[in-house]
């Protein structure tokens, strides 16, 4: 009900990846809890981040108060349709400092810059989603979790489809350079894995040391 901070990393008897502690500047990440799976925070704080946690009611303008370096929207059930106070939360932060959307958060991020979700016919569910990095060209396998999607024909120009699920072509993460916005559809920080994905985390860490250098 409440911001509180987040502090525990991975456990070290348990990290998958050694680069993730090679970044060497902190930065300070504002976490919206729509639901949030605390292996992102883990995550978030093996590479380097210092977590603000707060509620999903939580204004934009107290987030941005807290000086971010980044805001991270977190997973959370049910339709993204159905929750309109969270996207415009969203656009009041589009666009005031690097953003990040992970699964629900991916959603309302769609949605606040204009796109459309749908309901899935099944969804996806299960630890072996091949999805496509369309910058890097290889399929990482992922876990997922979600019933529906971004409908990517509904997106502004400008707006990158950056992941592609392999099964049925849909929308599986997105970017959105201008604003310094990027998103997965699915989770990067799935325990015990895949952890194909888990270098999201540093290049979420890229975009705010980039955007605090410009700025
Ligand atoms: N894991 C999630 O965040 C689920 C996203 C969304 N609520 C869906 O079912 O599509």
């Amino acid at each position: 009900k409440s911001p509180y901070e987040w502090v525990e990393k991975t456990n070290p008897e348990w990290e998958f990846n050694t680069t993730s502690s090679h970044h060497k500047e902190s930065y300070r990440v504002i976490a919206y809890d729509f639901g949030i799976k605390q292996n992102i925070l883990r995550r978030l704080t093996s590479y380097g981040c210092k977590n603000t946690v707060v509620p999903s009611t939580w204004p934009a303008a107290e987030a941005l108060k807290m000086n971010p370096d980044g805001i991270l929207f977190s997973n959370g059930p049910g339709d993204p349709s159905a929750v309109p106070y969270a996207v415009e939360t969203v656009k009041e932060l589009l666009g005031k400092v690097p953003v990040y959307g992970i699964c629900m958060g991916h959603q309302l991020l769609g949605q606040a810059l204009g796109g459309k979700t749908y309901k899935m016919k099944f969804g996806h569910h299960g630890g072996n989603h091949p999805v496509c990095n369309n910058r890097t060209g290889h399929v990482e396998i992922s876990a997922q979790n979600h019933n529906y999607a971004v409908d990517p024909a509904s997106l502004p120009s400008g707006v990158e489809v950056t992941h592609v699920n392999l099964n049925d072509g849909s929308c599986a993460g997105l970017s959105f350079p201008a604003m310094n916005v990027m998103s997965l559809q699915y989770h990067p920080e799935a325990s015990p894995g895949s952890h194909d994905s888990d270098n999201a985390f540093g290049e979420f860490v890229e975009l705010m040391k980039r955007f605090k250098q410009s700025t």
